[in-house]
């Protein structure tokens, strides 16, 4: 017996095993669909990776890109993006809130909870059933909950104080606890959760299948705590492991590893800012099967979607 603290609460966990393999990224095909709207198309070539198509002024372009890197939302400002991510995110919540008892929601750090901020007004405000989600973190630096470089801290500041959520559903690292520690925690609170069918477990992989993860992009290409050429990209076992040497501060952080990512129902990478430009290209048009980034291991089970700025898809 152990626990993950959810926010005051605590909440009590089982152990159960761990297994399987890490998943395979999917394979570059060659189908692909374009969404076309009023103002914009643009279409991958999935064989010289380029994006052709048009570009006007408009508040967003969709595309589509092969399944494996999603679809692709351009913005012109980081408000319509925000406005498009709360809708995103409220449908999602209200289809999933019909069929079962929790939406598993995981959240990143980073500039992503800025970018919800829109969840948290009128209409969605109203209209979401705060009650059914459960909120997980992708990655937490192991610092105090009050530390500023908490991704807790961050989330309840911009967005969870803001929600009628219970306390009980919003699931924190034991902050106690060293780096190895507060993974193994976590890890048994998520192993408690799909035993008890909180969340869903995948059929395929055996790995915990969250409803919607909600990450960001750093301008490596990392994701969650999985850092470019880092050992812990290879884990296939673990569902929540810990880096020591993160070469973004701070050092220590306990995050989920790839096979529980690529679970996921869902992904939606939101992505802003020229600095990542790069890294968005290789993301989604390079099929290079060496150094992949991290971002490039993702292949999720369901559907990926990629919210960006002007800036970030400026090099598409
Ligand atoms: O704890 C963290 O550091 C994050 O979870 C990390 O993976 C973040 O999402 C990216 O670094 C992007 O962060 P920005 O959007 O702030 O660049």
């Amino acid at each position: 017996m152990a626990s993950c603290r959810a926010l005051s609460a605590n909440v009590r966990l089982l152990a159960i095993s761990s297994f399987t393999r890490l998943l395979p990224r999917v394979p570059l095909n060659s189908r692909f669909v374009a969404v076309e709207n009023a103002f914009n198309s643009l279409r991958l070539n999935p064989n010289s990776g380029e994006f052709r198509g048009t570009r006007t002024k408009s508040s967003m372009a969709e595309t589509m890109t092969p399944k494996s890197r999603g679809k692709v939302n351009v913005f012109d400002s980081e408000d319509d993006l925000s406005a498009s991510l709360a809708k995103y995110t409220a449908d999602l919540s209200n289809r999933i809130s019909q069929e079962r008892d929790s939406f598993t929601v995981v959240l990143s750090g980073g500039s992503l909870v800025k970018s919800l901020r829109k969840i948290v007004e009128q209409p969605y405000i109203d209209s979401v059933d705060w009650s059914k989600w459960r909120v997980f973190w992708v990655d937490e630096r192991v610092v105090p909950k009050d530390h500023p470089e908490s991704n807790y801290l961050l989330a309840f500041t911009e967005f969870l104080s803001k929600i009628p959520i219970p306390a009980g559903n919003v699931y924190t690292i034991n902050d106690a606890l060293s780096a190895e520690g507060a993974a193994d925690d976590y890890e048994t609170c998520l192993k408690h959760l799909v035993k008890s069918k909180v969340i869903d477990r995948s059929e395929s992989s055996g790995f915990p299948k969250f409803d919607l993860m909600l990450m960001g992009m750093g301008p490596d290409g990392h994701i969650a705590s999985l850092f470019p050429g880092h050992p812990l990209l290879q884990e296939d076992e673990t569902w929540v492991s810990f880096i020591k040497d993160s070469p973004k501060p701070p050092p220590e952080r306990i995050s989920f590893t790839l096979p529980v990512i690529n679970s996921s129902a869902n992904i939606a990478f939101v992505v802003t800012g020229a600095g990542k430009a790069t890294a968005v290209r290789r993301a989604l048009t390079d099929s290079a099967d060496s150094d992949l980034l991290p971002v490039q291991l993702v292949a999720p089970e369901g559907e990926l979607v990629w919210f960006l700025d002007k800036g970030a898809a400026s090099k598409l």
